[in-house]
Protein backbone atom coordinates (compact mmCIF):
# COMPACT_ATOMS: atom_id res chain seq x y z
CA UNK A 1 0.00 0.00 0.00
CA UNK A 2 1.67 3.16 -1.04
CA UNK A 3 1.78 6.67 1.51
CA UNK A 4 -0.53 9.23 0.04
CA UNK A 5 2.35 11.40 1.57
CA UNK A 6 5.92 12.24 2.32
CA UNK A 7 6.34 14.65 4.49
CA UNK A 8 10.00 16.60 4.37
CA UNK A 9 10.07 19.08 7.86
CA UNK A 10 12.64 21.18 8.31
CA UNK A 11 11.93 20.91 12.14
CA UNK A 12 11.10 18.75 14.54
CA UNK A 13 7.90 20.93 16.33
CA UNK A 14 6.86 21.24 12.54
CA UNK A 15 6.83 17.65 11.80
CA UNK A 16 4.84 17.04 15.13
CA UNK A 17 2.87 19.84 13.96
CA UNK A 18 1.37 18.49 10.63
CA UNK A 19 1.43 15.29 11.72
CA UNK A 20 -1.22 15.66 14.60
CA UNK A 21 -3.02 17.48 12.49
CA UNK A 22 -3.42 14.55 9.48
CA UNK A 23 -3.74 12.07 12.47
CA UNK A 24 -6.68 14.35 13.66
CA UNK A 25 -8.23 13.81 10.32
CA UNK A 26 -7.88 10.23 11.26
CA UNK A 27 -4.77 9.61 9.56
CA UNK A 28 -2.06 6.99 10.50
CA UNK A 29 1.12 9.20 10.48
CA UNK A 30 4.38 7.45 11.19
CA UNK A 31 6.96 10.28 12.25
CA UNK A 32 10.45 9.54 12.21
CA UNK A 33 13.33 11.57 13.47
CA UNK A 34 15.47 12.88 11.42
CA UNK A 35 16.81 10.89 7.31
CA UNK A 36 16.06 7.25 7.60
CA UNK A 37 19.64 5.09 6.67
CA UNK A 38 19.08 4.95 2.71
CA UNK A 39 18.71 1.22 2.66
CA UNK A 40 15.84 1.28 5.61
CA UNK A 41 13.00 -1.07 4.17
CA UNK A 42 9.62 0.52 4.52
CA UNK A 43 7.66 -2.05 6.10
CA UNK A 44 4.79 0.07 7.94
CA UNK A 45 1.17 0.57 6.68
CA UNK A 46 1.05 4.81 7.13
CA UNK A 47 -1.29 7.57 5.38
CA UNK A 48 1.51 9.70 5.76
CA UNK A 49 4.96 9.05 6.85
CA UNK A 50 6.36 12.84 8.25
CA UNK A 51 10.43 12.67 8.44
CA UNK A 52 11.93 15.78 10.77
CA UNK A 53 15.23 17.25 10.08
CA UNK A 54 16.70 19.98 11.67
CA UNK A 55 17.55 22.24 8.55
CA UNK A 56 15.60 25.46 9.17
CA UNK A 57 19.16 27.61 9.78
CA UNK A 58 21.52 25.33 7.43
CA UNK A 59 22.73 26.98 4.38
CA UNK A 60 21.39 25.82 1.27
CA UNK A 61 23.50 23.42 -0.12
CA UNK A 62 23.57 21.42 2.74
CA UNK A 63 19.28 21.63 3.64
CA UNK A 64 19.24 20.78 -0.36
CA UNK A 65 21.35 17.55 0.03
CA UNK A 66 18.89 16.75 3.09
CA UNK A 67 15.70 16.93 1.44
CA UNK A 68 17.21 15.33 -1.66
CA UNK A 69 18.41 12.68 0.15
CA UNK A 70 14.54 12.32 2.20
CA UNK A 71 12.87 12.70 -1.18
CA UNK A 72 14.74 9.75 -2.47
CA UNK A 73 13.89 7.80 0.02
CA UNK A 74 10.98 8.51 0.47
CA UNK A 75 9.87 7.59 -3.38
CA UNK A 76 11.96 4.07 -3.09
CA UNK A 77 11.27 2.66 0.39
CA UNK A 78 7.06 4.21 0.18
CA UNK A 79 6.76 5.14 -3.23
CA UNK A 80 4.78 8.46 -1.59
CA UNK A 81 2.55 9.77 -4.05
CA UNK A 82 2.42 13.56 -2.70
CA UNK A 83 5.73 15.19 -1.54
CA UNK A 84 5.28 18.21 0.94
CA UNK A 85 7.93 20.29 1.91
CA UNK A 86 6.89 21.51 5.54
CA UNK A 87 8.49 24.81 7.25
CA UNK A 88 6.85 27.25 9.00
CA UNK A 89 3.81 29.37 9.25
CA UNK A 90 5.64 32.41 9.79
CA UNK A 91 7.67 31.05 6.50
CA UNK A 92 10.93 31.50 8.31
CA UNK A 93 14.24 31.07 6.71
CA UNK A 94 17.65 32.73 7.50
CA UNK A 95 18.42 35.97 4.99
CA UNK A 96 20.35 33.98 2.77
CA UNK A 97 17.15 31.04 3.27
CA UNK A 98 17.04 27.66 1.78
CA UNK A 99 13.65 27.42 1.28
CA UNK A 100 13.97 28.44 -2.59
CA UNK A 101 16.88 26.36 -3.21
CA UNK A 102 14.84 22.86 -1.44
CA UNK A 103 11.44 23.67 -3.63
CA UNK A 104 13.89 24.04 -6.58
CA UNK A 105 15.89 21.24 -6.08
CA UNK A 106 12.59 19.41 -5.60
CA UNK A 107 11.00 20.48 -8.91
CA UNK A 108 14.05 19.41 -10.87
CA UNK A 109 14.22 16.04 -9.18
CA UNK A 110 10.25 15.13 -9.66
CA UNK A 111 9.65 17.07 -12.55
CA UNK A 112 6.70 18.98 -10.70
CA UNK A 113 6.13 22.00 -13.20
CA UNK A 114 5.07 24.06 -10.30
CA UNK A 115 5.14 23.85 -6.17
CA UNK A 116 2.29 25.77 -4.63
CA UNK A 117 3.36 27.52 -1.33
CA UNK A 118 0.87 27.72 1.70
CA UNK A 119 2.09 28.49 4.61
CA UNK A 120 -1.52 29.78 6.51
CA UNK A 121 -2.19 28.19 9.59
CA UNK A 122 -5.63 30.03 10.49
CA UNK A 123 -6.11 28.01 13.35
CA UNK A 124 -3.27 29.50 14.96
CA UNK A 125 -3.76 32.85 13.40
CA UNK A 126 -1.77 32.57 10.55
CA UNK A 127 -3.23 34.00 7.71
CA UNK A 128 -1.84 34.87 3.84
CA UNK A 129 -3.55 37.96 2.24
CA UNK A 130 -2.34 39.67 -1.06
CA UNK A 131 0.71 37.68 -0.19
CA UNK A 132 1.40 39.18 3.07
CA UNK A 133 1.71 36.95 6.06
CA UNK A 134 -0.02 37.92 9.10
CA UNK A 135 0.49 36.44 12.54
CA UNK A 136 -3.21 36.79 14.56
CA UNK A 137 -3.96 39.81 12.17
CA UNK A 138 -0.49 41.75 12.28
CA UNK A 139 1.99 41.45 9.88
CA UNK A 140 4.89 39.28 10.17
CA UNK A 141 7.44 41.60 10.56
CA UNK A 142 5.53 43.64 13.46
CA UNK A 143 4.53 40.07 15.82
CA UNK A 144 7.37 39.54 17.16
CA UNK A 145 9.25 37.46 14.75
CA UNK A 146 11.33 40.24 13.99
CA UNK A 147 12.94 39.44 16.90
CA UNK A 148 13.73 35.92 16.40
CA UNK A 149 17.09 34.68 17.77
CA UNK A 150 18.03 32.57 14.52
CA UNK A 151 15.81 34.08 11.57
CA UNK A 152 14.52 37.22 12.34
CA UNK A 153 11.80 38.33 10.12
CA UNK A 154 11.83 41.93 8.44
CA UNK A 155 9.24 41.69 5.71
CA UNK A 156 5.57 40.00 5.91
CA UNK A 157 5.45 39.78 1.69
CA UNK A 158 6.45 36.55 0.93
CA UNK A 159 7.68 37.26 -2.09
CA UNK A 160 10.08 39.17 -1.15
CA UNK A 161 11.51 36.29 1.23
CA UNK A 162 11.35 33.88 -1.36
CA UNK A 163 12.50 36.14 -4.12
CA UNK A 164 16.23 36.77 -3.40
CA UNK A 165 15.88 32.50 -2.80
CA UNK A 166 14.99 31.52 -6.13
CA UNK A 167 15.89 32.53 -9.83
CA UNK A 168 12.04 30.32 -10.77
CA UNK A 169 8.95 33.10 -11.48
CA UNK A 170 6.86 33.57 -8.72
CA UNK A 171 3.16 34.20 -8.96
CA UNK A 172 0.16 34.07 -6.42
CA UNK A 173 -3.19 33.41 -6.15
CA UNK A 174 -5.66 35.50 -4.21
CA UNK A 175 -7.99 35.34 -1.47
CA UNK A 176 -11.10 36.32 -4.46
CA UNK A 177 -10.13 33.28 -6.39
CA UNK A 178 -9.80 30.61 -3.10
CA UNK A 179 -12.78 31.96 -2.15
CA UNK A 180 -14.31 31.22 -5.69
CA UNK A 181 -13.91 27.30 -5.04
CA UNK A 182 -11.79 24.62 -5.97
CA UNK A 183 -12.53 25.24 -9.98
CA UNK A 184 -11.53 28.77 -9.72
CA UNK A 185 -8.11 27.72 -8.32
CA UNK A 186 -7.37 24.99 -10.50
CA UNK A 187 -7.46 27.26 -13.45
CA UNK A 188 -5.70 29.99 -12.06
CA UNK A 189 -3.15 27.55 -11.66
CA UNK A 190 -3.24 26.12 -15.15
CA UNK A 191 -3.38 30.02 -16.11
CA UNK A 192 0.12 30.92 -14.05
CA UNK A 193 2.59 30.62 -17.11
CA UNK A 194 5.58 30.49 -16.28
CA UNK A 195 5.50 30.97 -12.54
CA UNK A 196 6.51 28.30 -10.49
CA UNK A 197 6.63 29.18 -7.25
CA UNK A 198 2.86 29.89 -6.45
CA UNK A 199 1.78 31.47 -3.22
CA UNK A 200 -1.88 30.21 -2.11
CA UNK A 201 -3.62 33.48 -0.20
CA UNK A 202 -5.65 31.80 2.85
CA UNK A 203 -7.55 32.99 5.33
CA UNK A 204 -9.70 30.51 6.90
CA UNK A 205 -9.17 26.99 7.61
CA UNK A 206 -12.67 25.92 4.57
CA UNK A 207 -9.95 28.19 2.14
CA UNK A 208 -7.28 25.54 3.08
CA UNK A 209 -10.11 22.28 2.26
CA UNK A 210 -10.45 24.41 -1.18
CA UNK A 211 -6.88 25.15 -1.16
CA UNK A 212 -6.19 21.20 -1.10
CA UNK A 213 -9.01 20.23 -3.58
CA UNK A 214 -7.59 22.14 -6.17
CA UNK A 215 -3.83 20.59 -5.21
CA UNK A 216 -4.88 16.85 -4.17
CA UNK A 217 -2.98 15.87 -7.43
CA UNK A 218 -0.07 17.68 -7.54
CA UNK A 219 3.27 15.97 -6.95
CA UNK A 220 4.67 18.38 -4.98
CA UNK A 221 3.46 20.98 -2.25
CA UNK A 222 5.08 23.50 0.02
CA UNK A 223 3.79 25.32 3.35
CA UNK A 224 2.46 24.90 6.96
CA UNK A 225 0.61 22.50 8.72
CA UNK A 226 -2.18 23.78 7.88
CA UNK A 227 -2.89 22.62 4.14
CA UNK A 228 -1.49 19.27 5.13
CA UNK A 229 -4.51 18.91 7.76
CA UNK A 230 -6.74 19.72 5.01
CA UNK A 231 -5.59 16.95 2.67
CA UNK A 232 -6.05 14.27 4.81
CA UNK A 233 -9.87 15.97 5.62
CA UNK A 234 -10.32 15.60 1.85
CA UNK A 235 -9.28 11.35 2.08
CA UNK A 236 -9.61 8.91 4.17
CA UNK A 237 -7.20 6.99 5.91
CA UNK A 238 -6.39 3.51 3.90
CA UNK A 239 -4.87 2.15 6.82
CA UNK A 240 -6.78 -0.90 8.76
CA UNK A 241 -4.68 -0.48 11.99
CA UNK A 242 -4.81 2.08 14.47
CA UNK A 243 -1.20 3.22 16.27
CA UNK A 244 -1.79 2.65 20.27
CA UNK A 245 -1.21 5.55 22.31
CA UNK A 246 -0.34 5.48 25.89
CA UNK A 247 1.50 7.82 28.45
CA UNK A 248 4.39 6.13 30.68
CA UNK A 249 2.94 4.62 33.54
CA UNK A 250 4.51 6.21 36.04
CA UNK A 251 5.45 9.50 34.66
CA UNK A 252 8.83 11.98 35.38
CA UNK A 253 8.57 15.10 33.56
CA UNK A 254 10.43 17.70 33.04
CA UNK A 255 9.62 21.35 30.89
CA UNK A 256 12.72 22.22 28.49
CA UNK A 257 12.86 25.72 27.15
CA UNK A 258 14.48 26.90 24.51
CA UNK A 259 12.49 29.25 22.75
CA UNK A 260 12.50 33.08 23.00
CA UNK A 261 9.11 33.77 21.04
CA UNK A 262 6.98 35.91 22.62
CA UNK A 263 4.26 33.77 23.38
CA UNK A 264 7.12 31.27 25.34
CA UNK A 265 8.35 34.02 27.34
CA UNK A 266 4.52 34.69 28.50
CA UNK A 267 4.04 30.98 28.70
CA UNK A 268 7.57 30.65 31.03
CA UNK A 269 6.80 33.35 32.98
CA UNK A 270 2.90 32.35 33.99
CA UNK A 271 4.56 28.88 34.84
CA UNK A 272 7.41 30.07 36.88
CA UNK A 273 4.99 31.41 38.97
CA UNK A 274 3.33 28.14 40.57
CA UNK A 275 6.50 25.30 39.13
CA UNK A 276 9.80 25.20 40.33
CA UNK A 277 12.66 26.71 38.05
CA UNK A 278 15.74 27.24 37.25
CA UNK A 279 17.14 29.27 34.17
CA UNK A 280 20.36 28.75 32.25
CA UNK A 281 23.30 31.06 32.77
CA UNK A 282 24.29 31.58 29.55
CA UNK A 283 27.75 32.26 30.78
CA UNK A 284 27.84 28.77 31.90
CA UNK A 285 26.82 26.92 28.39
CA UNK A 286 29.18 29.36 26.43
CA UNK A 287 32.04 28.21 28.87
CA UNK A 288 30.93 24.24 28.26
CA UNK A 289 31.09 23.78 31.61
CA UNK A 290 30.48 19.80 31.73
CA UNK A 291 29.31 19.92 35.30
CA UNK A 292 26.71 22.37 34.60
CA UNK A 293 24.59 19.81 33.04
CA UNK A 294 25.20 17.14 36.08
CA UNK A 295 24.02 19.96 38.65
CA UNK A 296 21.10 21.06 36.52
CA UNK A 297 20.23 17.29 36.04
CA UNK A 298 20.37 16.90 40.17
CA UNK A 299 18.07 20.06 40.54
CA UNK A 300 15.07 18.42 38.33
CA UNK A 301 15.55 15.23 40.08
CA UNK A 302 15.43 17.04 43.60
CA UNK A 303 11.76 18.15 42.51
CA UNK A 304 9.10 16.57 43.82
CA UNK A 305 7.72 14.00 40.82
CA UNK A 306 4.31 14.54 42.03
CA UNK A 307 3.93 18.25 41.57
CA UNK A 308 4.34 20.42 38.69
CA UNK A 309 7.16 19.33 36.53
CA UNK A 310 10.32 21.41 37.04
CA UNK A 311 11.07 23.78 34.28
CA UNK A 312 14.89 24.61 33.01
CA UNK A 313 15.03 27.35 30.40
CA UNK A 314 16.87 29.55 28.43
CA UNK A 315 14.28 31.87 27.27
CA UNK A 316 14.38 35.65 27.09
CA UNK A 317 12.90 38.71 26.33
CA UNK A 318 14.22 40.76 23.21
CA UNK A 319 16.37 43.10 24.86
CA UNK A 320 18.19 40.58 27.19
CA UNK A 321 18.58 37.72 23.96
CA UNK A 322 19.78 40.67 22.31
CA UNK A 323 22.58 41.68 24.98
CA UNK A 324 23.49 37.84 24.93
CA UNK A 325 23.92 37.99 21.64
CA UNK A 326 26.06 40.67 21.56
CA UNK A 327 28.17 39.15 24.45
CA UNK A 328 28.79 35.46 22.76
CA UNK A 329 27.93 36.03 19.33
CA UNK A 330 24.67 34.96 17.90
CA UNK A 331 25.58 31.74 16.88
CA UNK A 332 28.29 30.81 19.46
CA UNK A 333 25.20 31.80 22.01
CA UNK A 334 22.62 29.56 20.81
CA UNK A 335 24.82 26.27 19.88
CA UNK A 336 25.72 26.52 23.58
CA UNK A 337 22.46 26.82 24.88
CA UNK A 338 21.21 23.92 22.35
CA UNK A 339 24.49 22.02 23.73
CA UNK A 340 23.13 22.48 26.99
CA UNK A 341 19.69 21.40 26.47
CA UNK A 342 21.08 18.36 24.11
CA UNK A 343 23.12 17.32 27.62
CA UNK A 344 20.94 17.87 30.16
CA UNK A 345 18.23 15.80 28.61
CA UNK A 346 20.17 13.03 28.18
CA UNK A 347 21.20 12.85 31.77
CA UNK A 348 17.87 13.09 32.33
CA UNK A 349 16.89 10.50 30.36
CA UNK A 350 19.21 8.36 32.40
CA UNK A 351 17.67 8.99 35.43
CA UNK A 352 14.45 7.90 34.80
CA UNK A 353 12.72 10.85 33.15
CA UNK A 354 10.43 9.69 30.69
CA UNK A 355 7.96 12.76 29.56
CA UNK A 356 9.80 15.81 28.32
CA UNK A 357 7.48 18.82 27.15
CA UNK A 358 10.05 20.74 24.95
CA UNK A 359 9.43 24.50 23.61
CA UNK A 360 11.14 25.51 20.47
CA UNK A 361 11.77 23.95 17.00
CA UNK A 362 15.40 24.01 17.16
CA UNK A 363 15.92 22.98 20.99
CA UNK A 364 13.45 20.30 20.42
CA UNK A 365 15.66 18.71 17.50
CA UNK A 366 18.29 19.40 19.84
CA UNK A 367 16.42 17.27 22.91
CA UNK A 368 15.06 14.50 20.35
CA UNK A 369 18.64 14.21 18.88
CA UNK A 370 20.29 13.64 22.44
CA UNK A 371 17.66 11.64 23.64
CA UNK A 372 18.24 8.92 20.34
CA UNK A 373 14.67 9.07 19.83
CA UNK A 374 13.76 6.53 16.60
CA UNK A 375 10.42 6.27 15.63
CA UNK A 376 7.50 8.15 16.85
CA UNK A 377 3.68 7.91 17.06
CA UNK A 378 1.34 10.46 17.78
CA UNK A 379 -1.47 10.98 19.94
CA UNK A 380 -3.74 13.46 21.03
CA UNK A 381 -2.81 17.35 20.67
CA UNK A 382 -2.10 19.76 23.52
CA UNK A 383 -3.02 22.66 22.10
CA UNK A 384 -3.43 23.10 18.07
CA UNK A 385 -0.42 21.79 16.28
CA UNK A 386 1.21 20.40 19.31
CA UNK A 387 0.34 16.76 19.76
CA UNK A 388 1.89 13.83 22.19
CA UNK A 389 4.15 12.01 20.59
CA UNK A 390 5.64 8.95 22.32
CA UNK A 391 8.29 6.69 21.09
CA UNK A 392 7.21 3.60 20.01
CA UNK A 393 10.76 1.51 21.34
CA UNK A 394 10.55 2.85 24.88
CA UNK A 395 8.32 4.43 27.15
CA UNK A 396 8.95 7.79 26.26
CA UNK A 397 6.54 10.58 25.89
CA UNK A 398 7.05 14.07 24.17
CA UNK A 399 5.10 17.54 23.55
CA UNK A 400 7.08 19.68 21.04
CA UNK A 401 6.12 22.84 20.90
CA UNK A 402 6.51 25.45 18.46
CA UNK A 403 7.58 28.32 19.68
CA UNK A 404 4.62 30.84 19.32
CA UNK A 405 2.07 27.75 19.46
CA UNK A 406 -0.65 27.73 22.67
CA UNK A 407 -1.97 30.35 24.81
CA UNK A 408 -0.33 31.20 27.98
CA UNK A 409 -1.15 28.37 30.10
CA UNK A 410 0.81 25.83 27.58
CA UNK A 411 3.14 23.87 30.06
CA UNK A 412 0.03 23.31 32.62
CA UNK A 413 -1.93 22.38 29.77
CA UNK A 414 0.39 19.47 28.55
CA UNK A 415 0.07 18.43 32.26
CA UNK A 416 -3.30 17.19 31.85
CA UNK A 417 -2.15 14.37 29.72
CA UNK A 418 -5.45 13.95 27.31
CA UNK A 419 -6.01 10.49 26.70
N1 LIG B 1 19.23 32.93 26.30
C1 LIG B 1 19.59 32.64 25.07
N2 LIG B 1 20.70 33.15 24.51
C2 LIG B 1 21.05 32.84 23.25
N3 LIG B 1 20.37 32.00 22.46
C3 LIG B 1 19.26 31.45 22.96
C4 LIG B 1 18.83 31.73 24.28
N4 LIG B 1 17.70 31.06 24.51
C5 LIG B 1 17.45 30.36 23.40
N5 LIG B 1 18.38 30.59 22.47
C6 LIG B 1 18.47 29.97 21.15
O1 LIG B 1 17.42 30.47 20.35
C7 LIG B 1 17.00 29.46 19.43
C8 LIG B 1 15.51 29.35 19.56
O2 LIG B 1 15.05 28.58 18.52
P1 LIG B 1 13.91 27.51 18.68
O3 LIG B 1 13.66 26.98 17.31
O4 LIG B 1 14.23 26.52 19.72
O5 LIG B 1 12.67 28.36 19.17
P2 LIG B 1 11.58 29.05 18.25
O6 LIG B 1 12.21 29.51 16.99
O7 LIG B 1 10.86 30.03 19.07
O8 LIG B 1 10.61 27.86 17.92
P3 LIG B 1 9.96 27.45 16.52
O9 LIG B 1 11.07 27.26 15.55
O10 LIG B 1 9.28 26.18 16.86
O11 LIG B 1 9.03 28.54 16.15
C9 LIG B 1 17.73 28.19 19.82
O12 LIG B 1 18.83 28.00 18.97
C10 LIG B 1 18.20 28.49 21.23
O13 LIG B 1 19.32 27.77 21.60
O1 LIG C 1 4.41 25.90 11.14
C1 LIG C 1 4.64 26.24 12.30
O2 LIG C 1 4.40 27.36 12.75
C2 LIG C 1 5.36 25.26 13.18
O3 LIG C 1 5.03 23.97 12.84
C3 LIG C 1 6.83 25.40 13.06
O4 LIG C 1 7.39 25.03 12.06
C4 LIG C 1 7.56 26.01 14.16
O5 LIG C 1 8.91 25.72 14.14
Amino acid sequence: MSVKIGVIADDFTGATDIAGFMSEQGWRVALLPGLPDADRPWTDDADAVVISLKSRSLPAQQATEQALACYRWLKRQTDARQIYVKYCSTFDSTPRGNIGPVCDALMTVSGAPFIAHCPALPQNGRTVVHGHLFVNGVLLNQSGMENHPLNPMQDARITALLAPQTARRIGGIDLATVQRGEEAVAQALRARGDAQHIIMDTLTPADLLIIAAALRDAPLLAGGSGLGGALAALTPSSCTARHAFAFPAQKRAVVLSGSCSSMTNRQVNAYKVHAPWQALTIARCVNDDEDYADTLAEWVMAQDAAGLAPLVYATLPPQELARIQQQYGEQAASEAVERMFARLAARLLARGVNTFIVAGGETSGTVVEALRVKRLIVGKPIVPGVPWVRETERDLALALKSGNFGDEDFFFRAQEYPL
